[in-house]
């Protein structure tokens, strides 16, 4: 039995086709991510999976379970996190989690060793008595999955958890979220940023609704054909545009001061780059070959949807 699947998912709003034709599945106890930039249909797809939202057309089933036809079933079987989970700013820690306990009817024989493990767990046991609203972000977010652990979910659905939360509480997020893989629960996360993407098993690339690529980080990177060549230069901005111009979209992205060139044939590329910059006086400080990253994949993957010709298949 599949922790998740879906057949031809569909849900449009209004002529907004917000997710289309995903079909996909998850094995129980995997970590799943859903990649995709803002927008993408991230948070359709979770609704839809969670039982919030009926899909325009297409299944889905969460531990063989119809979203539509046994909804009420998937919503004890499931936790689910929202943006915006529903916190009470003006309750403590402990009394947040108790609000969650009562709604889910969590019995009162037990639930104190419930609450406390999940304060341990969450490393909020310090915390408990301090009100929500005083939480640094990333606290929230640990109370919230707190919440959404109350009455031991089997799938995990977490749109965006770590969203806007400094690089520390994102990793000791994803330390917990471990934790609970160890305890056999099936994770399914979405994220815009592609390193944390890394530390999924399996990932999916959605992009305006639809799904591009699925598999293994590894296996969605090896996509890539070609060598990516990592270029820094005087003034990386007007240099990845004017390589962008000369190359296509489809082949340079860039992060940070480097940019990435995806190429067949580095050495020609490199002095194909030289021929470019000099005109425009533009220096190359450094040139290397590097692994292509999963944003390097993600550029790709974009320009294929957008029509840009380039030399790279998927
Ligand atoms: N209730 C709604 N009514 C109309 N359009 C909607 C509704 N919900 C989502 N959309 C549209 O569907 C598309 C996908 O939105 P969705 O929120 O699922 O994306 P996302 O990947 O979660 O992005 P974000 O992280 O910005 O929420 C967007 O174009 C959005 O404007």
């Amino acid at each position: 039995m599949d922790a998740v699947r879906a057949e031809a998912l569909t849900k449009s709003f209004a002529g907004v086709r917000a997710v289309e034709n995903l079909t996909f599945s998850v094995a129980q106890g995997e970590v799943f991510g859903l990649v995709g930039p803002d927008g993408a249909g991230k948070t359709t797809t979770m609704r839809l999976l969670a039982a919030i939202m009926d899909p325009s057309s297409g299944d889905a089933w969460v531990l063989d379970r119809h979203v539509v036809k046994d909804a009420e079933a998937i919503k004890e079987e499931i936790g689910y996190m929202s943006q915006k989970f529903g916190l009470y700013p003006d309750l403590t820690v402990m009394e947040n989690i108790s609000f969650y306990a009562d709604i889910y009817g969590i019995p009162r024989k037990g639930r104190q060793e419930k609450v406390d493990r999940l304060l341990a767990f969450s490393n909020l046991t310090p915390f408990k008595k301090r009100l929500a609203g005083n939480l640094s972000g990333g606290m929230k977010q640990k109370l919230g999955l707190a919440c959404a652990l109350i009455h031991t979910p089997k799938v995990l659905f977490l749109d965006e958890p770590t969203n806007g939360v400094d690089p520390v509480s994102r990793r000791d997020f994803w330390r917990i979220l471990y934790q609970l893989v160890k305890e056999k629960v099936t994770i399914f996360v979405s994220t815009a940023y592609l390193d944390e993407a890394e530390r999924c098993n399996r990932i999916g690339l959605i992009h305006q609704g639809r799904l591009h690529a699925i598999g293994a980080p590894e296996e969605i990177k090896s996509l890539m054909a070609g060598t990516i060549l990592e270029i820094r230069s005087s003034n990386s901005r007007a240099a990845s545009h004017l390589l962008r111009e000369h190359f296509g979209p489809g082949s340079v992205g860039l992060f940070g001061d480097r940019i990435h060139l995806v190429t067949q044939d580095p050495e020609a590329s490199r002095r194909e780059v030289e021929k470019v910059f000099a005109p425009a006086h533009l220096e190359m400080i450094a040139v290397r070959i590097v692994e292509p990253s999963l944003e390097d994949v993600f550029v790709s993957v974009l320009a294929v949807r957008n029509g840009v010709r380039h030399d790279k298949s998927l």
